[in-house]
């Protein structure tokens, strides 16, 4: 309902149907009325849209015909949907024999030339346009249960559909409450233009004299094209009705399709920030960014589960930040947060200030307009993150047009050096070449450039060199190093973050338990989670010693204890961290969530750290 032309646009289809449904009591005549005297009149005020042939009222007929149309479009789609979405759902779901059948009966049908077949029908009901319809919905169905079938084929590869199975959903739920709803939106669109097509049909259908005998829209298309050429005006109610009406159903489905996509996908920022409490607290003076009390939380089981809680931080103009923490602390939903573009979760507390403009409030046409051009994003898989379709010039050229709107050539020309700015050798070459020509390390430039292609001020860079081997890691956060903007740099590499970082914040079970600058965090931790990362980073190793590890995992969202949510792997865990929440408190220049952060010094990691420095010799990376 917030999107204007969608709204208008059901408007207009909620008038004209009930303007048909109303016609015995509001058409100004009947059907069939003859008046030879007003043959062909053209509007009057008598006859308000003219005549037609035998001085019939078009008004009233168009009116009258409203109804046959409109329920042989609405049989013909409930059909569609009845036999199409369970026959895609099934197929999809399931696989197998079932997905083989589907498919099959899907190629026969488009075997099968549609208008023959209609032709038949009203051959064999002569008059009954409802037939025709009928057979329509049944011929085109097997099209959307292709299409259900390969997007309820994604979602049956999600984790979260696996969850639900090894917990013990039956099929029947997880189609209803976790498949179905994620094929709102295509299902939506086929039907829209399925409606469209159905509307056009029958409307080809009177145009041929095949259709009903009745006052259909399509018979009224038909005398106006027969009698073109005497009175032209009669063209104009009829067509007008067809294509307004068709463009009214196209642009309500588009609607419902972004408002369900707003929901799955990106749901996080604009609808539903009327619900998010911003923080009151501020952000630091002169910060880029400033995110206050972040929380984000991820739908399950007909509930919400927070995954990240709480996150404070601020980032300064040209900082390099980073976030540190095991697999699933809440590293990447953070920065994901950050950008919008969290994938069926959302925000449900804080704010994300960047560049004095909370993020979380904003829409997603502002949205748009900070990312790629104020804020650049480098993924963790560069390869996958370049569309395999088209040159990596091209697509480097295409963030510059969006972001500059300058010409394809400026563009292109713009897109050679940027890749030649991120250092790729020979870059008029690299850029004609496709995804699948390029190396790991080169695909990764290409995303650098493309991330820099609209002169961000922030790249945020989630696990960057993970799948890079190590020369080409240490050249990718050279070149990181270099590009002079403000960096947040997700990672779980204490390497990557010594060579890169001034200052760092350890995530654990989804909030910051410390934050401190790098060279502080790394000689005097502030957290027992932190100390033991460190000590079981491969970079402290001692020859000939086992490395030390962490015992336990880190607690799921939904298993975080009252309290320190560290406390059952920590061993100056005491009664006190389990009352109640610990709060971020200072602690020797940075800031900790640990109670006793002062008994980290009986741990090894001070010895080891005495005398280390974190200015590394040139010939090694990290500590
Ligand atoms: N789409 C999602 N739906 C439900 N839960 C999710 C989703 N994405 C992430 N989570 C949950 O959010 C929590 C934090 O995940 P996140 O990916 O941010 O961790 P991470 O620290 O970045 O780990 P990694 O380094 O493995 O990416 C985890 O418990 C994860 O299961």
């Amino acid at each position: 309902m917030r999107r204007p032309l969608a709204r208008l646009a059901a408007g207009y289809l909620v008038v004209i149907a009930l303007a048909s449904l109303l016609a015995p009591v509001i058409a100004p005549y009947g059907p069939d009325d003859q008046d030879l005297t007003q043959a062909l009149s053209g509007p009057t005020p008598q006859h308000w849209l003219g005549t037609g042939v035998l001085g019939r009222d078009v008004l009233s007929r168009l009116l009258f015909g409203g109804r046959i149309t409109l329920v042989g479009v609405l049989v013909s789609s409930l059909l569609f949907l009845a036999v199409g979405v369970p026959m895609g759902v099934l197929a999809g779901y399931f696989g197998g024999w079932i997905e083989r059948v589907v498919l099959r009966l899907a190629d026969l049908v488009y075997a099968v030339p549609v208008i023959i077949v209609l032709l038949v029908v009203v051959a064999i009901f002569p008059g009954n346009e409802t037939a025709a319809m009928v057979a329509l919905g049944l011929l085109a169905a097997p099209g959307l249960a292709r299409i259900v079938r390969s997007v309820a084929r994604g979602v049956r590869e999600e984790l979260y559909i696996s969850a639900a199975k090894v917990s013990g959903l039956r099929a029947v739920t997880i189609l209803r409450r976790h498949v179905l709803p994620r094929l709102t939106g295509p299902i939506v669109v086929q039907l829209s233009l399925f409606g469209a097509g159905a509307v056009l049909l029958e409307t080809g259908l009177g145009f041929l004299g095949v259709g009903s005998a009745q006052a259909t829209w399509g018979g009224q298309v038909s005398e106006a094209s027969t009698n073109l050429g005497t009175q032209p005006w009669l063209l104009v109610p009829s067509g007008f009705l067809v294509i307004s009406f068709i463009l009214a159903l196209g642009l309500v489905g588009d609607g419902i399709r972004d408002a369900v996509a707003d929901r799955h996908h990106s749901g996080t920022h604009r609808p539903r920030t009327s619900t998010v409490p911003s923080s009151p607290a501020t952000g630091k003076a002169g910060a880029l960014l400033s995110v206050r009390g972040l929380t984000v939380a991820f739908p399950q089981y007909g509930t919400e589960n927070t995954v990240v809680s709480g996150v404070d931080f601020d980032l300064m103009p040209a900082e390099v930040l980073g976030i540190v923490g095991e697999s699933g602390c809440g590293k990447s939903v953070t920065v994901q947060a950050v950008l919008g573009l969290l994938r069926g979760g959302r925000i449900t507390a804080g704010s994300v200030v960047f560049e004095g403009k909370d993020l979380t409030q904003a829409s997603r046409r502002e949205l748009a307009a900070v990312r790629g051009a104020r804020i650049g994003w480098v993924s963790p898989e560069p390869v996958a993150s370049l569309d395999p379709a088209f040159a990596v010039g091209a697509q480097v050229a295409e963030v510059v047009r969006t972001h500059r709107g300058c010409s394809r050539g400026a563009a292109r020309r713009r897109a050679v050096e940027l890749l030649e700015l991120v250092r790729l050798p020979d870059p008029a070459a690299v850029a004609r070449r496709y995804p699948h020509q390029l190396s790991g390390g080169m695909a990764q430039r290409v995303g650098i450039a493309a991330a820099l292609a609209g002169d961000p001020v922030l790249i945020i860079a989630d696990e960057p060199t993970t799948a890079l081997d190590v020369t080409v890691q240490a050249e990718i956060l050279d070149l990181l190093r270099d590009v002079g903007t403000a960096v947040i740099l997700v990672t779980h590499d204490w390497g990557v973050l010594s060579d890169l970082c001034q200052r760092a914040l350890v995530m654990y079970a989804g909030e910051i338990v410390e934050e401190a600058t790098l060279t502080e965090l790394v000689r005097t931790p502030r957290h027992p989670y932190t100390a033991g990362l460190l000590m079981s980073s491969p970079f402290l190793a001692v020859p000939g010693k086992p490395l030390p590890a962490i015992e336990g995992v880190v607690p799921a969202p939904a298993d975080w204890p009252v309290g320190c949510r560290f406390q059952d792997r920590c061993r100056f865990a005491a009664v006190d961290c389990a009352t109640g929440p610990v709060p971020l408190r200072p602690a020797n220049g940075g800031l900790t969530r640990c109670l006793h952060h002062d008994r980290l010094r009986e741990l090894d990691v001070f010895a080891l750290n005495s005398g280390v420095s974190t200015t590394k010799p040139s010939s090694s990376r990290g500590l």
